[in-house]
């Protein structure tokens, strides 16, 4: 991926989380990191969405750390690069709530 990433700031961080938190997004406590718990109709959606998400992931180089048990996927993002909440994550989550609408 081109460029270094850089934790975002304070002021970055109030720009740019807002709309994120405004569709369930939080922030973890005790870890630079962000978490949403998605629910779907059936296993089939939840994969469904998994698949389009793990394919633009491996696209952007920035991968999600999630887990999923039947209809339920729990992602958090973080980016390795700078140990925390990165310009890529705000990124890679907007690409994901256009999925989950999309899927729901
Ligand atoms: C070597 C490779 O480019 C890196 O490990 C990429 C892959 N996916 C990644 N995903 C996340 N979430 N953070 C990273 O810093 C990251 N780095």
């Amino acid at each position: 991926m081109a460029g270094k990433a850089h934790r975002l700031s304070a002021e970055e961080r109030d720009q740019l989380l807002p709309n994120l938190r405004a569709v369930g997004w939080s922030e973890l406590e005790g870890r630079d990191a962000i978490f949403k718990q998605f629910h779907f109709k059936d296993f089939n959606r939840a994969f469904g969405f998994m698949t389009r998400v793990a394919l633009q992931a491996e696209k952007l180089d920035h991968h999600p750390e999630w887990f999923n048990v039947y209809n339920k996927v729990h992602i958090t993002l973080s980016t390795h690069e700078c140990a925390g909440l990165s310009e890529r994550d705000i990124n890679l989550a907007s690409f994901i709530e256009q999925v989950a609408v999309s899927m729901t």
